[in-house]
């Protein structure tokens, strides 16, 4: 199984790229910079309260000499500087540091500085866990809220760069709802069959798509086999295709606290990638973050 060491090395190889960090002044967020930086794969531009960067720094032992740092005390104007850097070509992937998801979303969108494409944006999130036999993409755990079946056609073209960068072919993506049968009282299993209609029309291409399928039957066999779900898909599902922001959310949680895993998010289909973890990742999920950034720059 693929795992993020090698994702780590793929990186590396792409070449030092540039990465403009929006409120960097937190202890994961300069650890994962100062191993992204002894790895070769990044050169950070530090934006926020200098003072903070710099004390932090000291803490975790990351050594600024020949560091840029912006200071800007405002989150909301980190974000835009750390964005601008990237929509001026100054930079390569931006980076959420300290501030909530929204801030950095609403810089990434907007009209004069930001770095929309007219794509659908969505986040991918991906997942090495002890208990699963490869690793697990998961969409949408942070962006779209409540998308219609087309806009989770092109949630999962999106995730389908990572897929290609991390050399999964054909990934079998399982539409992830509360139960395997379409009913018209639960719109996320009519999304399910819309989307599984796409592909055979020919809308979706490059992967291999089914559902509704309840969790278990996504990632189990003997869930699916019990259930009597049958398909490709069934067990052994490359994509979870979410229904809504709160599922996406909360198993991307209920993953990190719950399981032994590792896991990395960026958002996709704007002009550069964004590393997006939540605040609470770990400095290891945000390392993996840049590498899987770099990886889809
Ligand atoms: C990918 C998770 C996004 C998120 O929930 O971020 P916060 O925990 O920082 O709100």
């Amino acid at each position: 199984m693929k795992k993020f060491e090698d994702i780590l090395v793929s990186a590396k190889n792409k070449g030092l790229k540039k990465i403009a960090v929006a409120f960097a002044q937190d202890e994961d967020v300069l650890k994962a910079i100062k191993a992204a930086v002894n790895a070769g794969i990044c050169v950070p531009i530090l934006v926020g309260d200098k003072e903070k960067i710099e004390e932090i720094s000291k803490e975790v032992d990351f050594v600024l000499e020949d560091i840029e740092i912006i200071d800007e005390k405002d989150g909301n104007l980190a974000a835009r500087k750390a964005v601008e850097l990237v929509s001026s070509g100054k930079a390569d992937v931006v980076m959420k540091g300290l501030i909530d998801t929204s801030i950095i979303l609403k810089a990434v969108l907007d009209k004069e500085i930001g770095l929309r494409t007219g794509n659908t944006l969505s986040h991918a999130a991906v997942f090495a866990i002890e208990k699963y036999h490869k690793l697990l993409l998961i969409t949408d755990a942070a962006m779209n809220i409540a998308p219609d079946a087309e806009e989770k056609r092109q949630i999962l073209e999106n995730s389908l760069r990572v897929t290609r960068s991390l050399g999964i072919e054909n990934p079998k993506v399982a539409v992830v709802c509360a139960k395997e049968k379409v009913s018209s009282k639960m719109q996320a299993t009519v999304d399910a069959q819309e989307l599984v209609q796409m592909q055979k029309d020919g809308k979706i291409t490059g992967c291999i798509v089914e559902g509704p399928f309840g969790l278990d039957n996504a990632i189990s066999k003997e869930a699916a086999e019990l259930k009597g779900v049958h398909g490709a898909v069934a067990g052994d599902a490359d994509i979870l295709l979410m229904p809504n922001i709160e599922a996406g959310n909360v198993l991307y949680k209920a993953l990190t606290y719950f399981s032994d895993s590792e896991n990395a998010g960026i958002i996709l289909g704007a002009k550069a990638p964004i590393v997006l973890t939540s605040r609470a990742d770990s400095d290891v999920a945000k390392l993996n973050s840049i590498a899987l950034a770099v990886l889809c720059s």
